[in-house]
């Protein structure tokens, strides 16, 4: 009889560590998790956030514990990641889905303010999957997923976030490349446009913005934080076994959908002058 890969208890016996576990995209994956079986790691900076998600998972029966931490400590990560073993014993699953940003136009970024974005989205994402890495996973094998968003052709209002994902998504190439060897799995999901509560702490007129965004996606709407959880559980469980190094892309088909945040008004190009027409090839430069 065949037995398919896809059956309740997926993932009993195992644990996943999901950070920015406590809303959105993490919380409605930690959920995911635990009713296939998982115990689930919490981790966020609000403690009351990660309790309610807790007991919400508990109420339904699950296994959930939370751990409170700022991914951009390296110190911490590494103390954290060390509890999570005393309190699990195994580590078998990694969620980097920590993250956000501040829509501004790069002038307007300051280096604290860049460096809040970067360290959120690429150094905390490093640091969580080293220590995960060194501390388990080189013995016993495990699947890394990289929250990341499809921004790596530039998007206005958000230079600081998709340099810091792009990074993540070469970051994600090379641990695939790295780990294989020691059968880690590592992958990254790239959210489009979604209705998460994340978006809640945008301002009004941003999230106008994005609302009218759905008319532009292929298949007609914003995404739901379900259907990026669905995607993340697919690449952490066996039914990926062959995938890694991978980025799925969860987003209606709408890689070049792109806001129309208030910017700074654009100065014309300069036309083509003098100089250019001299180092012209002829051929170009013939009317
Ligand atoms: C087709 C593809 C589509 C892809 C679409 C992608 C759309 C993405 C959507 C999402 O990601 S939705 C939800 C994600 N959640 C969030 O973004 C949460 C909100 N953001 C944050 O919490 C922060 O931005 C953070 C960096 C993630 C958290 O860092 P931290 O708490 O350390 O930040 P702050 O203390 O608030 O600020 C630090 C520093 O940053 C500067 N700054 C903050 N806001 C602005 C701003 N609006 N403009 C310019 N600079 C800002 C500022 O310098 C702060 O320093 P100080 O004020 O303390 O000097
Ligand atoms: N919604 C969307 O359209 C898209 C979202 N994404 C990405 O998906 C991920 C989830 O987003 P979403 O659910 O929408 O938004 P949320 O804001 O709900 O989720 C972000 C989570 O990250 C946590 N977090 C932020 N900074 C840190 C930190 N330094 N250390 C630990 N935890 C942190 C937050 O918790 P706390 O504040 O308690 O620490 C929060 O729970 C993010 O990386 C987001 O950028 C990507 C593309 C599109």
């Amino acid at each position: 009889m065949y037995r398919s890969v896809f059956r309740d208890g997926l993932f009993a016996g195992k644990t996943v560590i999901v950070t920015g576990g406590g809303s959105g995209i993490g919380r409605c994956t930690a959920h995911e998790l635990a009713a296939l079986g998982a115990d689930v790691a919490l981790i966020g900076r609000n403690p009351e956030k990660l309790e309610t998600v807790r007991a919400e998972i508990a109420e339904d029966g699950g296994s959930a514990a939370c751990f409170p931490l700022d991914i951009r400590e390296e110190g911490p990560v590494e103390e954290t990641v060390g509890r999570v073993l005393e309190r699990f014993g195994r580590i078998d699953g990694l969620v980097n889905n920590a993250g956000g940003q501040f829509p501004a136009p790069l002038a307007a970024i300051s280096l604290k303010g860049w460096e809040a974005v970067v360290k959120t989205n690429l150094t905390g994402g490093f640091l969580m999957a080293k220590a995960c890495f060194l501390r388990w996973m080189a013995e016993n094998g495990g699947s890394i997923v990289n929250i990341v968003a499809d921004m790596w052709h530039g998007m206005p209002g958000m230079g600081h976030s998709g340099a810091a994902r792009a990074g993540m998504v070469n970051f994600t190439e090379t641990a695939a490349l790295e780990w294989a060897p020691c059968h880690v799995r590592v992958n990254a999901v790239a959210p489009g446009w979604i209705a998460s509560s994340g978006m809640d702490k945008y301002p009004p007129h941003m999230k106008d913005t994005i609302r009218t965004l759905a008319a532009s996606v292929p298949l007609g709407r914003l995404g739901l934080e379900a259907e990026v959880s669905a995607a993340i559980v697919f690449l952490l469980s066996p039914a990926a076994s062959f995938v890694s190094g991978s980025t799925l892309r969860v987003d209606g088909a709408a890689p070049n959908v792109k806001p129309n945040w208030p910017m700074p008004k654009a100065k014309p190009a300069p036309a083509f002058d003098g100089f250019h027409r001299a180092v012209t090839p002829r051929v170009l430069a013939e009317d």
